[in-house]
C-alpha cells in the first residue's frame, strides 16, 4: 500500500472467503472498496501449499457438497473440476468393532445428535449446561456417547466441556445437508477459487497489509495499517470474532459489543495429509473412513485425486489436537503412522509424503475450523455483532445464517454483509435526494 492516506467508500479487513465475496458484492454494486489482508495471500483458513512431492494440497477448508448452493455456484462458474471424496466399501472404528456394531454405534450416536436438535436453543431447562453435561445425563450406551463425542469434537475442534448446549444445537441446526459434507474437493485446490476470486479485484486487494487500529466516528472510519491509512465511510471487519476481539478500535466498542465479541475462542486443528503409492485400504475392501472412538477428534478419509496420487486426510481436532501440537514433528508423525497402522494394516507406514498444518494458535484466524461460543450465558452474542457499530459492520462464517464455520457460510455471511452496506449507501442517496 502506498504511504498517506487513501480514501474509498468501504475499507473491507480480512480477505477470506468472506471478505473477497463481500467484496465481490459492492464491485457488482458500483461501491468502491478496499480490501486489507493481514497475510501474503488471499483465503484466509482455505490455503493451499506444495507438499514433499511438489504437488498442490489443501492445508485448510477442502471439501463441499451438493447442498452447498453459493460455493457450488461459485466453483461451477470458474470452471473448477470437483472430485467425488471416495467412500465405497467399510468404515473403519477404533479401537476395532465389527461391522455391525460399528453401524450400530454410528446410528446409535446420531441419534443422540437428533434428539439433542430437537431441543430449542432457548429452552430454559438447557440454560448454563455444556454439551459435555447434557451428554452426561442421557442414557445411550456408553460406545454410542463415545461416538457422539468423537464426532462433535472432530466436527467442531472444541472439547465439550467447553461448549454451551444451546450454542451447538443453535450452529448444528443450521448445517442442514442430508448427505456427506466432504462429497466432493477441487482438483485444482479450495485456494484457487480464492486466489480467482481476488484477480477480479485486481488492486483494490492489498496484501501483507495487518489493520493495527480502526479508528471511527460517525461520519467514517480510518484503518490504520503500517505502511498508512484508508479512510472510508464504512467498515466490514471480515475477520473471525476471537480475531476481531483482539483488535484496537479507537474509541473502544461499545461494551456490550466488546463482550460479545469475546465470548468465543476459535477451534483447534491440525490437519495431516499423506501420500501414498497405492489406495491399499481399498483393496481391502476398506473406504478409507476411520474414527477413533479412543481419541475423540482423530478422523480420517481418502482424499485421493485419482489413481497416480492416492491420499488420505486425517483430522486432529479439539483437545486433542492441542495435546498433539506439542509432540514436534517427527512424533506427530509417529502418532498418526501408528494409528493408520491399527486401522488399515501395515501398509501405512508405507509413505511417499507427509505433510500437516498445525492451526492451533493461527496468527491471523485463531484456529479452525471455526470460533465458538464458549461463554454459556452470551446468548445474544451473535445479534449484537451482527447489528455492529456503524460505520463499524462485522460479518464472519461464524455469523452465517446457513453453513456457519464452513466455507459455504463464509460466501453466504459476505454476500449478506455487503447488501446490507450497499442498502445503507442507497437509502442515504435516496434521503439526500429528497433534501430531507
Ligand atoms: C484445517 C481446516 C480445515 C477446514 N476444512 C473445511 C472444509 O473441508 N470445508 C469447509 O467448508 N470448511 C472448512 N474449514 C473452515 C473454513 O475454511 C472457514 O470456515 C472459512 O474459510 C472461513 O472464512 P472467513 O473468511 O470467514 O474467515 P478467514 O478465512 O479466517 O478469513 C479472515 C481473513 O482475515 C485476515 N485478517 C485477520 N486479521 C487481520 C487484520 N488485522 N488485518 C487484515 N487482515 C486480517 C486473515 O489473514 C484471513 O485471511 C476448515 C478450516 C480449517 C482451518
Amino acid at each position: 500500500m502506498k504511504s498517506g492516506i487513501e480514501r474509498t467508500d468501504v475499507g473491507i479487513v480480512g480477505a477470506g472467503f468472506t471478505g473477497l465475496s463481500a467484496a465481490h458484492e459492492l464491485r457488482e454494486a458500483g461501491i468502491d472498496f478496499v480490501l486489507l489482508e493481514a497475510r501474503d495471500r488471499v483465503g484466509g483458513r482455505v490455503e493451499s501449499g506444495r507438499n514433499g512431492l511438489g504437488e498442490w494440497i489443501d492445508s485448510g477448508g477442502q471439501f463441499l457438497c451438493e447442498e452447498m448452493p453459493e460455493l457450488m455456484g461459485l466453483l461451477q462458474a470458474r470452471g473448477k473440476t470437483l472430485v467425488e471424496t471416495y467412500v465405497y466399501g467399510e468404515f473403519v472404528t477404533q479401537p476395532w468393532m465389527s461391522a455391525q456394531q460399528a453401524d450400530r454405534t454410528y446410528f446409535g450416536s446420531m441419534a443422540i445428535r437428533d434428539r439433542m436438535n430437537m431441543i430449542a436453543p432457548d429452552d430454559p431447562g438447557i440454560a448454563g449446561l455444556t454439551v459435555a453435561a447434557w451428554l452426561e445425563r442421557q442414557t445411550d450406551p456408553d460406545e454410542a456417547k463415545a461416538a457422539f463425542r468423537s464426532m462433535i469434537e472432530g466436527l467442531w475442534c472444541q472439547g465439550l466441556e467447553e461448549l454451551p448446549l444451546w450454542h451447538l444445537i443453535d450452529n448444528d441446526r443450521r448445517i442442514t445437508n442430508e448427505g456427506s459434507e466432504l462429497q466432493y474437493f477441487v482438483r485444482e485446490t479450495m485456494q484457487s477459487l480464492a486466489d480467482d476470486l481476488a484477480n477480479d479485484l485486481g488492486d483494490r486487494v492489498r496484501l501483507s497489509t495487518p489493520v493495527e487500529t480502526i479508528e471511527h466516528r460517525p461520519e467514517g472510519v480510518r484503518l490504520v495499517t503500517a505502511t498508512g491509512s484508508i479512510e472510508a465511510r464504512m467498515a466490514l471487519v471480515a475477520v473471525p470474532p476471537m480475531t476481531a476481539s483482539k483488535l484496537d478500535f479507537a474509541p473502544p466498542l461499545p461494551a456490550g459489543l466488546g463482550r460479545a465479541l469475546g465470548a468465543w475462542q476459535s477451534g483447534a486443528v491440525i490437519k495431516a495429509l499423506v501420500r501414498y503409492p497405492s489406495a491399499f485400504w481399498r483393496d481391502k475392501g476398506l473406504s478409507g473412513v476411520v474414527m477413533w472412538r479412543d481419541l475423540p477428534g482423530l478422523f480420517a478419509c481418502d482424499v485421493s485425486k485419482d489413481s497416480d496420487h492416492a491420499a488420505l486426510v486425517v483430522f486432529v481436532g479439539g483437545p486433542l489436537a492441542l495435546r498433539w501440537r506439542e509432540l514436534g514433528d517427527a512424533a506427530l508423525r509417529a502418532e498418526v503412522t501408528t494409528r493408520l497402522e491399527d486401522a488399515l494394516g501395515m501398509e501405512a507406514a508405507n509413505m511417499l509424503d507427509f505433510s500437516y498444518r498445525d492451526w492451533t494458535d493461527d496468527r491471523w484466524s485463531g484456529g479452525g475450523y471455526s470460533d465458538l461460543i464458549v461463554d454459556a450465558t452470551a446468548t445474544g452474542a451473535e445479534r449484537i455483532i451482527l447489528a455492529g457499530a456503524p460505520p463499524v459492520h462485522f460479518a464472519a462464517s461464524e455469523l452465517s445464517p446457513s453453513f456457519p464455520g464452513y466455507i459455504e457460510g463464509a460466501v453466504a455471511a459476505g454476500g449478506i454483509a455487503a447488501r446490507k452496506i450497499i442498502q445503507g449507501f442507497q437509502s442515504a442517496i435516496a434521503t439526500s435526494a429528497s433534501g430531507s
